[in-house]
C-alpha cells in the first residue's frame, strides 16, 4: 500500500493532518480484542477482527508467510496486509494473521493529549515479578558471568502483573499511547494459541521506540537502540542527562555490541550500507536512548521485511552479546517466559514491504482487566543493579502512564 493509496473509509475525515484528536479517532473507535492496530511515525493501520481471512500459529518462515498470502488471495482479499507477533524465541510459534479489511491513514502532525481523564481505569493491584531486589540479584549474577564466561552483555527483564478496576478500553488507551509516543511504533495485535482458531486469546499492546526493519522496495532501514537514561522534568537537568549519555563509556560500549553485530549480519544481505560512525541520542516520553539509524539495499530484493528481521533477531539490544551465550543464560536468570515480549511486532504486504518493530514498552493483556507489563535493560561490566532496577521501572512507565 503506497502512501498515495486513498484512505478508505470516511471521506469526511480526509483532513487527517488537522491537529485534533478527532481527525483519526475513527481508526480507533470501537477497537476491541481481536482488532489490529499498528502506527509508525508516518502511517497507521487498523485491521478488523470481523471475518479475519487467515490466521497462522506456526514459527515465522518464508513458507508460512507465502502460504498465508496465497490463502488470503484465494479468499478474495484484494490488497492483503499481514499483521503479527513473532516471539522472542523465533523457533516458537508466531501469531500471524491477514484481516479481510484494513484501513490506513497518515499520522497527524501533532496530537493533542486527551484532557478528559474521567472513566480512566485505575490500577487496582500491581505485583512485580520478580521483586525489584530479586532483579538486582539477577543483575549481580549476570555481572559474575561476564568475568567467568566471556559474556559481554545480557539484557535482563522483569514483569509487572497489573489488575485494573475495570476492563481495558482500547479506544481510550491507544490515543493516549499515541500522543505520548508520536515518534515510535504503537501497536495492539491479537495473540493466538492454536492453529486454525478464529478467536485470539489476548493482545500484545504497547508503544515501542525501536524499529528492527522497515523495507520499502529494495531499501531497508534498521534503527537499533541501546544505552539509556531516564529523563528529568527539569529542562536543564534533562539536557545534562542527554549530553552525559552521548559520552558515557559504558553506554557507548553497550551500544557498539549491538551495532557491530547488526552490521555483520546486514553485510551478508545488503549493499550500499550507510552506518553512522557514532550514535545519536533520541528521546521517548520517559527515556533518552543511544540510537544508530542504518540504511542499505537488499542483495536479494525478494527477501521480505520479516525474513530480514528474523535474520537479525534477537539482536544484542534485547538479548546480549555474544548472542548465543546470552540466549542460553536467559532461562536460568529470568523467572518467567518472555513469550512475545522483546520479539517482533509489525505488518507486511504481499510484495515483502513492511515494518517490524521490537515489542517493547508493552503489555500482554491476559484477561478483561488483567495485564502483564514487561521491561528489560542491557547489563555490561560497570552496570549498577540499582540503576537497572530504576531503568526498568522507567521503561514500564511508558505503559503505566497510559493506564493510570
Ligand atoms: C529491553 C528493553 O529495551 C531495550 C534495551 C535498551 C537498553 O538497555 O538501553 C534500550 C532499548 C531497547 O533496545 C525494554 O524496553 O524493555
Amino acid at each position: 500500500m503506497s502512501s498515495e493509496t486513498p484512505i478508505p473509509g470516511k471521506p469526511s475525515d480526509n483532513n487527517i493532518n488537522a491537529a485534533n484528536r478527532e481527525a483519526d479517532q475513527w481508526l480507533i473507535d470501537d477497537f476491541r480484542v481481536g482488532d489490529f492496530f499498528f502506527a509508525s511515525p508516518d502511517r497507521q493501520f487498523r485491521g478488523s477482527r470481523k471475518d479475519v481471512a487467515v490466521v497462522s500459529y506456526q514459527p515465522a518462515s518464508a513458507e508460512t508467510i507465502h502460504a498465508l498470502f496465497d490463502q488470503a488471495r484465494q479468499r478474495g482479499v484484494a490488497e492483503p496486509v499481514m499483521f503479527g507477533l513473532v516471539p522472542f524465541d523465533v523457533s516458537r510459534r508466531a501469531s500471524l494473521a491477514i484481516p479481510s479489511h484494513v484501513d490506513n491513514a497518515p499520522v497527524p502532525n501533532e496530537r493533542v493529549r486527551q484532557s478528559d481523564q474521567s472513566g480512566r481505569p485505575q490500577v487496582a493491584n500491581q505485583k512485580p515479578v520478580p521483586e525489584p531486589e530479586q532483579y538486582g540479584e539477577m543483575v549481580r549474577k549476570a555481572l559474575g558471568l561476564m568475568s567467568e564466561e566471556g559474556l559481554r552483555k545480557i539484557v535482563l527483564s522483569r514483569t509487572m502483573e497489573v489488575t485494573l478496576d475495570r476492563p481495558l478500553e482500547y479506544a481510550r488507551l491507544l490515543p493516549d499511547l499515541l500522543s505520548r509516543n508520536a515518534h515510535g511504533y504503537t501497536f495492539a495485535i491479537p495473540v493466538w494459541d492454536a492453529d486454525g482458531q478464529t478467536q485470539p486469546v489476548g493482545m500484545m499492546v504497547g508503544a515501542s521506540p525501536e524499529l528492527l526493519v522497515r523495507r520499502v522496495g529494495d531499501t531497508i532501514h534498521v534503527n537499533p537502540l541501546a544505552g539509556s537514561i531516564g529523563r528529568n522534568p527539569d529542562p536543564s537537568r534533562d539536557q545534562q542527562l542527554k549530553d552525559g549519555l552521548a559520552v558515557s563509556e559504558k553506554d557507548l560500549r553497550e551500544h557498539s555490541y549491538v551495532v557491530n553485530d547488526i552490521a555483520r549480519i546486514l553485510r551478508e544481505h545488503c549493499v550500499d550500507l550507510d552506518i553512522p560512525e557514532r550514535p545519536s541520542v533520541i528521546g521517548t516520553d520517559t527515556l533518552w536512548h543511544l540510537s544508530t539509524y542504518i540504511t542499505g539495499r537488499l542483495r536479494n530484493p525478494e527477501m521480505t521485511a520479516l525474513e530480514l528481521a528474523c535474520e537479525l533477531h534477537p539482536t544484542p539490544a534485547i538479548c546480549g552479546y555474544p548472542t548465543a551465550t546470552a540466549f542460553s543464560h536467559l532461562p536460568d536468570l529470568e523467572p518467567f517466559d518472555r513469550g512475545y515480549f522483546a520479539g517482533l511486532v509489525g505488518w507486511q504486504q504481499a510484495n515483502g514491504d513492511g515494518e517490524w518493530a521490537l515489542s517493547l514498552r508493552c503489555a500482554q493483556q491476559t484477561g478483561e482487566d488483567t495485564l502483564r507489563l514487561f521491561a528489560g535493560a542491557g547489563i555490561v561490566t560497570g552496570s549498577n543493579p540499582d540503576h537497572e532496577i530504576l531503568e526498568t521501572a522507567t521503561k514500564m512507565e511508558t505503559f503505566m502512564r497510559a493506564i493510570r
